[in-house]
């Protein structure tokens, strides 16, 4: 156990209800994680069926869809060897859930439900999803037959907790709550995870760039670790246009940034980081006062599956990715390419 780990996030050209093309996308940006080196891998949100399936949501098809399609991914052992956060709908006790399910090596650790939802300008999310409203509790999941099957158990947790592998902990949080003043990622930084992935389905506006890497350059410069942003790339079916740009952001550095407006389908963006960057910059800012009696505990979700490997920390040729400059467009690039791009994908 070490402490270099390389991590990938991806932004996807998902499209609503195409469950074989979307499928076939993220199994690509898992391969491309893999073949980088990476030992976890988080998409977009509600990557499975494609986010801006709106009234969809309403149909109980879309649930099973989703899940049948998960168990395709399971069972797919070219996606084995790589911890996987990956954005499915759940339908849960009668009430409908954004998820993350963190997978590894075929079986379900983690269903984390988003519990802070988007609602404002374009976004509808109270309309066809309810929150998890009760943040640190999780309950048990009863697994439909075709997924029991591939787990060997009938049950796996739901709800707000993290995962702890040997060297470290990783917790999801889901795009809008990025934006919420008491975001996850505070009291989870506290709780000592390390990693925060953020599955995004946050389409272009002006300028929202900008606030993204704001947001996440000042969570981890508050509260220091390695932030991990997925997001749909592109036209999903809706007249929205999201503009992708996945990025790895570590103590407030941005260390990796793919690109905002692409006509790739999968983009994958890998970054190799230091974990011990993240005790020492937790240690030498004043948050050991806050972390000591923080009440916010969470519970972990054990596995041994290690994100480092010993060798790579003696390997004198494996360094941690560098800090870049963040790339902006102007705004009148922003204009150009956004209206472009969007006439492309939603033409072809
Ligand atoms: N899907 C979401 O939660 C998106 C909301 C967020 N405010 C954004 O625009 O990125």
């Amino acid at each position: 156990m070490g402490h270099l780990v390389t991590v990938a996030t991806c932004s996807l050209n998902q499209w609503v209800l195409d469950w074989e093309g979307n499928l076939s996308r993220i199994i690509e940006s898992i391969h491309l994680a893999k073949k980088a080196g990476a030992r976890l891998r988080v998409g977009p949100e509600l990557e499975i069926c494609g986010y801006s399936s709106l009234d969809h949501f309403h149909e109980l098809d879309v649930y099973t869809h989703s899940l049948e399609m998960l168990r395709r991914l399971l069972l797919d052992e070219s996606t084995h060897g790589v911890l996987l956060d990956v954005g499915v709908p759940i339908l849960h006790r009668n009430l409908r859930y954004n998820c993350r399910v963190i997978c590894l090596d075929g079986k379900i650790l983690l269903i984390r439900p988003k519990m802070w939802l988007a609602n404002d300008g374009n976004y509808r999310e109270m309309r066809h999803f309810t929150p998890w409203m009760r943040p640190r509790e999780t309950e048990l999941f009863h697994l439909p037959k075709m997924l029991a099957d591939v787990q060997g158990e009938t049950h796996v947790l739901f709800g707000d907790a993290v995962i702890s592998t040997p060297e470290t902990a990783f917790g999801a949080e889901t795009c809008e709550e990025l934006f919420t003043p008491r975001a996850p990622h505070i009291d989870m930084a506290l709780d000592g995870v390390e990693i925060i992935t953020n599955s995004s389905g946050s389409h272009f506006t002006l300028r929202k760039l900008d606030t993204r890497l704001q947001l996440i350059m000042e969570a981890t410069r508050k509260s220091g670790g390695v932030y991990l942003y997925a997001n749909q790339q592109g036209c999903d079916g809706e007249r929205l246009y999201f503009d992708g740009c996945a990025m790895i952001i570590v103590n407030g550095d941005v260390v990796a940034q793919g690109s905002q407006f692409s006509l790739n389908d999968v983009e994958v963006v890998t970054a190799t980081v230091d974990l011990d960057e993240v005790r020492s910059y937790r240690a030498s800012i004043s948050r050991g006062l806050q972390a000591a009696c923080s009440t916010a505990k969470y519970q972990r979700i054990q596995t041994p599956f290690e994100l480092s490997s010993e060798d790579d920390d003696a390997d004198v040729t494996k360094a941690p990715t560098l800090p870049i400059q963040p790339r902006f467009h102007t705004v009148e690039e922003e204009i150009a390419l956004c209206g472009g791009c969007y006439l492309w994908d939603v033409s072809r």
